[in-house]
């Protein structure tokens, strides 16, 4: 994704590349974060350590790892700069930990930065107030496979609002894969199945099937390009916030 927000940050009006930082150690430290990217030079070099470029920008867009999401947070937060999160894979701790922050700095933090997944939450929002009590609900979803959590945070976000919406608790009703003598299903819980293959960029299905019909509602992403474009649209809409906690439903005025 670095890369990708890199050139999407190029095209985008509002918003200039004026830091970049790797893991510590990285064999791409000292580089041009342009010419990484592959839209050339751009001045501005690769650094291992986000201390050293603290004076450097307004916004920080991290899309990483929980390990080190939760470390720049730390210098973000003490040093009053804004932050955007595409990071998934938090617990739900460490999701407080990002909560706590907001309350100094700005935070837009979403599993998911496309719009079409946005508009979905609230289609899933309506179909599980439609039909949920009757309906089986199951989330499916597909990515490549370098991805390191599961199931996506997208997945986990779509369960949330289902339950949410038929005033289940996810935590207590959800079921992450099946196998053996599982016994018949509980209408009451919300089943999520994981594909990992190749290069799916990130497909999602959640089903509400009942006896007689069943309606399906699936959002499929064929470029990165399109979160890229999502979390830097959040970094420009961050502009002069103070703080708080916000989501991609906040930048797209979708709340309630
Ligand atoms: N919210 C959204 O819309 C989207 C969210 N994501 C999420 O963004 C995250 C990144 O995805 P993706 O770009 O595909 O992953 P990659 O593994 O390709 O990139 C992650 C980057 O973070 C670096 N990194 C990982 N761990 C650490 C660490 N402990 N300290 C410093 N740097 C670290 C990696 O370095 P190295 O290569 O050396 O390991 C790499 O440069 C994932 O959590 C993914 O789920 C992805 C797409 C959209
Ligand atoms: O790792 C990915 O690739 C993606 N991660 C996010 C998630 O976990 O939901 C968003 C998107 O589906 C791509």
């Amino acid at each position: 994704m670095g890369k990708t927000l890199i050139e999407a940050i190029q095209q985008a009006e509002g918003a200039s590349l004026t830091a970049a930082i790797e893991r510590p150690g990285s064999s791409l430290i000292g580089t041009d974060a342009g010419e990484l990217a592959g839209v050339g030079k751009l001045g501005v070099q690769v650094v291992g350590d986000l201390a050293q470029v603290l004076d450097d920008f307004d916004v920080l867009i991290d899309f990483t790892h929980p390990t080190s999401t939760l470390v720049n947070l730390e210098l973000c937060r003490d040093a009053g700069k804004a932050m955007v999160i595409g990071t998934t894979g938090f617990s739900e701790e460490e999701k407080q930990t990002i909560a706590a922050a907001a309350e100094r700095v700005p935070i837009v933090f979403a599993p998911n930065f496309s719009v079409g997944v946005n508009l979905t939450l609230k289609l899933l929002d309506m179909a599980a107030r439609v039909m949920g009590d009757e309906a089986d609900i199951e989330i499916i979803e597909a990515h490549h496979r370098h991805k390191v959590d599961a199931p996506s945070g997208t997945a986990l976000r779509m369960g949330e609002v289902v339950a949410d919406a038929l005033g289940r608790n996810l935590q207590e009703v959800a079921v992450y894969g099946r196998e053996g003598q599982t016994g018949a299903r509980d209408r009451n819980t919300i089943g999520f199945a994981t594909v990992r293959a190749g290069d799916v960029v990130g497909d999602h299905t959640v089903l509400f099937a009942t006896e007689g019909e069943r309606v399906e509602i699936t959002h499929k992403v064929s470029s990165r390009m399109t979160f890229a474009k999502g979390a830097v649209r959040s970094a420009v809409w961050l502009g002069e916030r103070r703080s708080g906690l916000f989501d991609m439903q906040d930048v797209l005025s979708l709340r309630d």
